[in-house]
């Protein structure tokens, strides 16, 4: 069985390399033709922990190859994967579908043998009937081209092994019409579901909704614990200790209670945006208002960390030094896509700070996003003359930094731990002002 993986970003190049180490042949294709020229030799364009050697390894077999060409892949695929972007379309918040459509329609028009189309995009629900329609339409006659919704839950910085060993996987089929692609599909994750991974095996509304629902209520349980982190800033609580209560509850769980600057990337912002466009479309606007909330605190803690920096720096930031340690959205991944970290350095700098980032991996991706910010090589040049040190990313290197280390070079000793990581008494002992978002009481204007 041939394989090709449609876009070749976070999830499609994560998707083919994963593929080509199930034992597949597989062609990625790519309208970018820098990134496929990179790929094909080889080199992984972006940050993603043990993807670059799988794809080093298996283009070096020949076993994973890229292309730009429609017409190529329609000749080699038995199963075409559809991996490409559905950002928030400008000025909307709904999900901009133009390269999903486009997707589908050149590989159907382009296959010349039966295949399957196996949609993984994160799309609004009612989309995959309207793209069966577009494939069966675009089809050349005597080739049957069917459509699955088969949702991709892998997490950035442990992508692979999520591709690998997912939770579970989910397969929207097109009634009893998906007879075929079904079997198509138990066969291309023979080995996953023999390990025992789950398969939901549903119609192509559920599935769609099921991964949409997931990220929902992912960046629910984010806002959650940050609006108490509201609460417990006014009475002098300390957040950590509250996710940790409550978490030892087995229904409600620890994970996804972290506190802090709040969630960005490429896809809980936009996935909760998409939902609420695509509810009121559907005239049920109403069942997914909560999520307008859920966005609101998420958007607030970027405000508070600003406010809370201005507060340590004494009621204005105008031409003092902040370090600002993090510019990536989450920790071992470069993307910055709607970055916490990356919009308050932002936002600091416009309002008059001097602001020197340091990003282990993210600090090309930002100057790209805001090139008016100075990016620096290491932690000490970020940290060297700082007024206040801000930790917005929680990198293992941010995590293990210790006060004895900061002291000699920062002009102020005080850090702002947007991520609820650091020791709060191992800071204060070693001479630090210390605030942490939930975690103390902040100072109040
Ligand atoms: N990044 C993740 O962790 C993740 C996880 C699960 C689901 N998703 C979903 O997967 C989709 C892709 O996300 P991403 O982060 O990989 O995006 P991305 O922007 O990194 O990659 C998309 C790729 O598609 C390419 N492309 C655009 N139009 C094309 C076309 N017609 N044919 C071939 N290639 C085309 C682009 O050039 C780009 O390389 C989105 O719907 C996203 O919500 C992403
Ligand atoms: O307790 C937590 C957990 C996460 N975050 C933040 O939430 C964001 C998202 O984190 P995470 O979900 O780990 O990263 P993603 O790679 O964006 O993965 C999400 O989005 C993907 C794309 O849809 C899905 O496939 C994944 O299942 C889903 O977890 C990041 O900014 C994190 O810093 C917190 O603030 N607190």
């Amino acid at each position: 069985m041939k394989i090709t993986v449609l876009g070749t970003g976070y999830l499609g190049a994560t998707h083919a390399a994963s593929m080509a180490e199930l034992g597949y042949e597989v062609l990625g294709v790519d309208v970018d033709p820098a990134k496929v020229d990179a790929l094909s030799r080889g080199e992984l364009p972006f940050h993603e922990p043990g993807l670059a050697e799988l794809l080093r390894e298996h283009v070096g077999s020949g076993r994973l190859r890229f292309t730009t060409s429609y017409e190529e892949a329609g000749a080699f695929g038995d199963v075409h994967f559809v991996g490409v972007g559905t950002p928030q379309r400008p000025g909307a918040f709904a999900a901009d579908m133009r390269f999903v459509d486009a997707a589908v329609g050149s590989i159907a028009a382009a296959a010349t043998k039966d295949c399957v189309i196996a949609g993984k995009s994160t799309v609004p629900v009612g989309s995959a009937r309207r793209l069966a329609d577009i494939a069966r339409a675009s089809a050349r006659p005597g080739v049957d081209v069917q459509l699955v919704w088969n949702p991709e839950f892998l997490r950035e910085g442990f992508a692979v092994a999520d591709t690998l060993r997912p939770d579970r996987m989910v397969l929207g089929l097109d009634g009893a019409d998906g007879a075929r692609a079904e079997a198509v599909m138990r066969r291309v994750y023979a080995r996953q579901l023999e390990s025992g991974v789950p398969l939901i095996v549903t119609d192509y509304e559920t599935a769609e909704l099921v991964k949409v629902a997931a990220n929902a209520f992912l960046a629910t349980k984010i806002s959650f614990i940050n609006a108490l982190s509201e609460l417990t800033e006014v009475v002098g609580g300390d957040i950590r200790t509250l996710a940790d209560a409550i978490g030892l509850d087995e229904r409600i769980g620890r994970k996804f209670l972290n506190a802090g600057v709040g969630f960005g990337g490429g896809c809980l912002p936009k996935d909760i945006r998409a939902l609420r466009a695509r509810a009121a479309e559907l005239g049920v606007e109403q069942s997914v208002r909560f999520l307008a909330e859920v966005d609101d605190v998420n958007t607030r803690r970027r405000g508070a960390t600003v406010q809370a920096v201005t507060e340590m720096l004494g009621g204005s930031v105008v031409g003092k030094q902040v370090a600002v340690l993090g510019a990536a959205f989450k920790p071992d991944s470069d993307d910055v896509r709607d970055s916490p970290a990356l919009d308050i350095a932002a936002r600091l700098h416009s309002i008059g700070a001097e602001v020197a980032v340091y990003d282990p991996k993210a600090n090309a991706n930002a100057a790209k996003r805001y090139p008016r910010l100075d990016y620096v090589d290491s932690l000490e040049a970020a940290v060297t003359g700082a007024e206040v040190v801000v930790l917005l990313t929680e990198w293992a290197e941010f995590k293990a930094m210790t006060p004895a280390q900061l002291e000699p070079l920062v002009a102020v000793p005080q850090i702002l731990d947007g991520r609820n990581v650091l020791d709060p008494q191992q800071w204060e002992a070693g001479g630090f002002t210390y605030r942490a978002l939930g975690r103390r009481a902040l100072p109040v204007a």
